[in-house]
């Protein structure tokens, strides 16, 4: 199911102290197949949550560290020792209330939070990620955006600029439309954001063209050679073939609408308004696909996202299930499991009973009970 290769990061163990339900754990883990057993409401995808937190790439839920924060506490600590490309790393996460939180990693102190994808890199498939299909083009964005970000800071980097000069441009039309700034300080505006979103663009094409025949590949597998599955990017604006011209293009796209921006005060066009269209034999899944297609398909660009990571970085990412066992039937079910412990890929799994679990394998992998915040090693 994926390339041929083994996987070099391990987390160790992990602490946790005021996060969520967790008023303080500490738990080592197994290098292989880690297993959260226990009943809902547990705290088990609250784990997943702060392994995923590792990577620098924010909440899986899009929660923000309040919400994170146990209630009535004024901290949260997330303590985390592995071995990346066989060293060792120490990831140290403090939130105490101020707008960012305090990220050091071997104790050096990380001005931006993504340069922790250097020692982590996580994939985190759950229920909701059958959004990606039928869900807003922002769920299909938020994916593209964390599988690149993951492999390259620089691309998190571009796109937070971007974000951040798309608020500040937006603030700009508002001022326009109520007369109290004028047309000559959106030209300057535009010629800052435009090199912003051509590489955008650029970065997502090209993730898409790497990605696209891995997700291809297993979705056909899964499917049992049935059914196609390809990816296509949908930009908001005409795009010419050579990229050399997307600067013009873009800027051209936003003279072109500005007169309707300044009536609607927001940015109409750009890598903010774009979407990655899934189409199964042709026609667009978003319209057409059934339940199971659509599980299918979101297991099949998770599944890819894995072997992107790798094709960049010659290291698996660690793979969080939360809760989708027993959304696979079970012979999907042990291939994934087996294929992942082939490769020495650290996997953590959330479930509330362990019948989904194939017997054979079970010597192989922890267990762990979760129950009310609490966390301990388990034989059944
Ligand atoms: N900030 C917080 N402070 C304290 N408790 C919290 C906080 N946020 C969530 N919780 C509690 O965490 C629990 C939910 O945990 P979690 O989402 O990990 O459940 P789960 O074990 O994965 O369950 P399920 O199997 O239903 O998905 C709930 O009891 C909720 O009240």
């Amino acid at each position: 199911m994926f390339p041929w290769g083994r996987a070099l990061v391990e987390i160790k163990s992990i602490e946790l102290v005021h996060f969520r339900n967790y008023e303080q754990v500490k738990v080592p883990f197994h290098r292989g197949i880690n297993i959260f057993v226990g009943s809902n409401g547990q705290g088990k995808t609250n784990l997943l949550e702060a392994i995923a937190l590792l990577s620098g790439n924010g909440s899986h839920r899009d929660a923000k560290d309040t919400d994170m924060l146990s209630w009535q506490k004024d901290f949260y600590r997330i303590k985390a020792e592995g071995l990346t490309f066989n060293h060792p790393f120490q990831i140290d996460l403090l939130y105490s209330g101020e707008k960012r939180k305090k990220v050091q990693l071997n104790g050096r102190t990380l001005k931006r939070i993504y340069d922790l994808s250097e020692a982590v890199n996580t994939v985190i498939f759950s229920p909701e990620d059958l959004a990606l299909v039928k869900g807003s083009p922002s769920e299909r964005r938020r994916f593209l955006d964390r599988e690149i970000g993951q492999t390259s800071p620089a691309y998190c980097d571009v796109l937070q600029r971007y974000q951040k000069a798309i608020t500040q441009r937006n603030a700009l039309l508002r001022r326009i439309r109520q007369k109290e700034a004028t047309m000559a300080e959106l030209d300057l505006w535009d010629e800052q954001v435009a090199p912003l979103a051509v590489e955008l663009l650029q970065r997502r094409l090209d993730s898409i063209a790497k990605i696209a025949p891995y997700a291809r590949q297993i979705y056909n597998s899964l499917s049992e050679g049935k059914e196609e599955l390809d990816l296509t990017y949908r930009s908001s604006f005409p795009l010419q073939y050579d990229r050399n011209y997307w600067l013009d293009d873009y800027k051209k796209a936003l003279r072109d609408r500005r007169s309707e921006e300044i009536i609607r005060q927001v940015t109409l066009v750009g890598p903010h308004r774009d979407d990655l269209q899934l189409y199964i034999n042709k026609r667009e899944a978003k319209l057409y696909a059934s339940q199971g297609q659509q599980r299918s398909i979101a297991l099949s660009l998770k599944l890819a996202e894995i072997a992107f990571i790798y094709y960049f970085r010659k290291e698996y990412p660690i793979v969080l299930l939360d809760d989708v066992m027993s959304e696979l039937d079970p012979q999907r079910r042990e291939q994934l499991l087996k294929d992942l412990h082939r490769r020495q890929v650290q996997v953590f799994i959330t479930t509330t009973h362990l019948r989904a679990f194939p017997a054979t394998m079970m010597k192989e992998m922890a267990l762990f009970r979760v129950q009310e915040g609490r966390l301990w090693p388990t034989s059944e």
